[in-house]
């Protein structure tokens, strides 16, 4: 899948999985202007090469960063220093565009948090599908450290992770909090020993996906964005129709086949 090369991206295949590697370790991975470009270039690239059917060279993206001290430590805070409110506001809506795109890409998308994942980083984490993390993982929203408040979707997605109290004290405290931590409040779905082991997992988990229809996953994933805000009985009536929608695919088809023939499906992706 040739995406182009980036400035501050490493962005390579491997195998079912694409890899996006924030490559800024001096700075501890932080998301600078130009971090920012590279990953709207990046998620617009994606969504120009995974077409409306399942047959897509890739069945999972892994985002993390590079070096094994920080996922991403935020937003750059030295640039933010000549920032005027009128552009702290552009680039807060420009990674806000980003993390929407993630969210509606028809793949899975993981976080591999390898390290410090703070402010605007714990916020590209979730804008993921889910996280896993290393053991030396350390998530915050530390802003109101720095006069500031969230600026690419922690305010709204944190408490659609951990709960409204517990996203309440870790975005006004902007308290620290470790992997174990992170996977008890259910930040996190997973701890691994090292960042090896993690970039493994998260691989190991794409290698899953590939086994699946890519065109049920990527249903699964838009329905679930689309009825998380609705009522219970307008979301039952929408997943109704999705499930309608997924009997006139061929990979019901051959999902449906296989399992009568007991074989493993070969899905079409469409
Ligand atoms: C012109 C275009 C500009 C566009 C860019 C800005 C985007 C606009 C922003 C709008 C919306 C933002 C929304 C977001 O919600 C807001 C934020 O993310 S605010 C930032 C939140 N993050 C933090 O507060 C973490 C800051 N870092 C730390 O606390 C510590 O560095 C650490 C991560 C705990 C690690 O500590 P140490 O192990 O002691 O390591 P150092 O502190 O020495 O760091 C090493 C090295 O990295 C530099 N660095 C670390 N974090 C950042 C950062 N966020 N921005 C810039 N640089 C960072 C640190 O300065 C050191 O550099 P050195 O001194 O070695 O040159």
């Amino acid at each position: 899948m040739d995406l182009g090369t980036f400035e501050t991206l490493l962005v390579e295949q491997d195998g079912d999985a694409l890899v996006v590697t924030v490559n800024r370790p001096s700075a501890m991975n932080a998301l600078a202007g130009q971090v920012i470009a590279d990953l709207e270039t990046l998620t617009l690239a994606v969504e120009s090469q995974v077409g409306s059917d399942g047959r897509w060279p890739v069945k999972g993206i892994i985002v993390t960063g590079a070096g094994d001290k920080a996922f991403v430590a935020g937003a750059d805070i030295v640039e933010m220093q000549s920032m005027s409110p009128d552009e702290g506001e552009a680039y807060s809506r420009r990674m806000q565009g980003v993390t929407e795109r993630l969210e509606a890409l028809p793949l899975p998308v993981i976080a591999a948090v390898n390290g410090f994942a703070l402010g605007g980083g714990c916020e590209l984490a979730m804008a993921c599908d889910w996280i896993y993390a290393s053991d030396n993982a350390r998530f915050g929203q530390p802003e109101v450290s720095l006069g500031l408040v969230p600026g690419f979707g922690g305010s709204v997605r944190m408490a659609r992770r951990v709960g409204a109290a517990m996203a309440r004290e870790l975005i006004f405290t902007g308290r620290m909090v470790k992997a174990d931590e992170a996977l008890r409040i259910g930040l996190v779905n997973r701890v691994y020993a090292d960042p090896a082991a993690l970039l493994e997992g998260a691989k190991a988990t794409v290698a899953e996906l590939a086994t699946k229809s890519p065109v049920a996953v990527a249903a699964c994933k838009a329905l679930m964005s689309e009825v998380a805000p609705l009522p219970v009985p307008e979301g039952l009536d929408r997943e109704a129709q999705a499930f309608r929608r997924a009997f006139e695919t061929e990979d019901k088809v051959e999902g449906v086949r296989a399992f009568v023939a007991k074989e493993k499906p070969a899905f079409p992706g469409r």
